[in-house]
């Protein structure tokens, strides 16, 4: 890790044990994923090893799922009726009124699947995510492979410079998501009305997901350098330590 990449490690790690002290034991949690989402699976795993918690968690990955497992935590799989207490996950952005943009790591299908089976989205971050408009970072598509070319052409009328995500480790082939569908990053550049464009791209055949989430979030944890603050939709932020519960 680079130095300079050190301090926002920090703060993830600030806003996964936050998160942690709202926690209950009988609770059935949803886990997010990417670095941040992989903090909290990390404490959550601790104190659930260390016998001081007993709750079940629905994984949003299989990366998140893995991590669970290595640690101990209770995992349990979909099923009718099934209602998650809370989820905690992470954002590539946030604005004030807890829209988000996710999905940089891929998992933006399954994430918003279980944001919408749970009581309670709680998302975590550092304060880089934290925007006063949203768009600096891509939008993300999850893609059925067939409607590729036809999902790119669509994007492309909407202004928003579509482009296939490649795989990390083989830049030759395209990245999968946990389905197997293809991942598209969308460049509108800031986004001013996001419910608007949500609609235009859930009309789009063969778009399975897109990566704005509105209206899902309940609080959002974000950590600056000397304070750790509470967002709410239409609440003035707080201080985390104001908390001792969810908020
Ligand atoms: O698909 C990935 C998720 O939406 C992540 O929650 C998001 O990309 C943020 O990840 P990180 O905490 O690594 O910045």
């Amino acid at each position: 890790m680079n130095a300079a990449d050190q301090p926002q490690l920090l703060q993830k790690q600030r806003a996964a044990a936050q998160a942690l002290r709202w926690v209950r034991s009988g609770m059935r949690i949803g886990l997010g994923t990417g670095s941040t989402a992989a903090e909290f699976i990390t404490l959550l795993g601790q104190v659930v090893q260390a016998g001081e918690l007993r709750i079940e968690a629905v994984a949003t990955s299989l990366a998140s799922e893995n991590l669970a497992r290595q640690l101990g935590i209770p995992l349990l799989q979909p099923r009718r009726g099934l209602r998650l207490d809370l989820t905690i996950d992470g954002a590539d952005e946030l604005d004030d009124r807890l829209q988000l943009i996710k999905g940089g790591g891929g998992a933006l299908l399954r994430e918003k699947i279980v944001a919408t089976a749970s009581d309670y989205l709680l998302i975590i971050a550092d304060a880089s995510k934290h925007v006063t408009q949203l768009g600096r970072f891509p939008l993300p598509l999850e893609v059925v492979p067939f409607a590729l070319p036809w999902v790119l052409d669509a994007v492309a009328n909407l202004g928003g410079n579509p482009e296939l995500r490649l795989d990390k480790t083989n830049p030759t082939e395209p990245a999968r998501s946990d389905q197997g569908n293809l991942l598209v990053d969308c460049h509108f550049g800031q986004l001013p009305n996001p419910p608007e464009l949500a609609q235009q791209l859930q009309q789009i055949p063969g778009v399975v997901e897109h990566g704005l989430f509105l209206n899902l979030t309940r609080a959002a944890i974000v950590v600056q350098a000397d304070t750790t603050l509470v967002l709410r939709p239409g609440a003035a932020p707080a201080s985390a330590a104001d908390f001792t519960d969810l908020p």
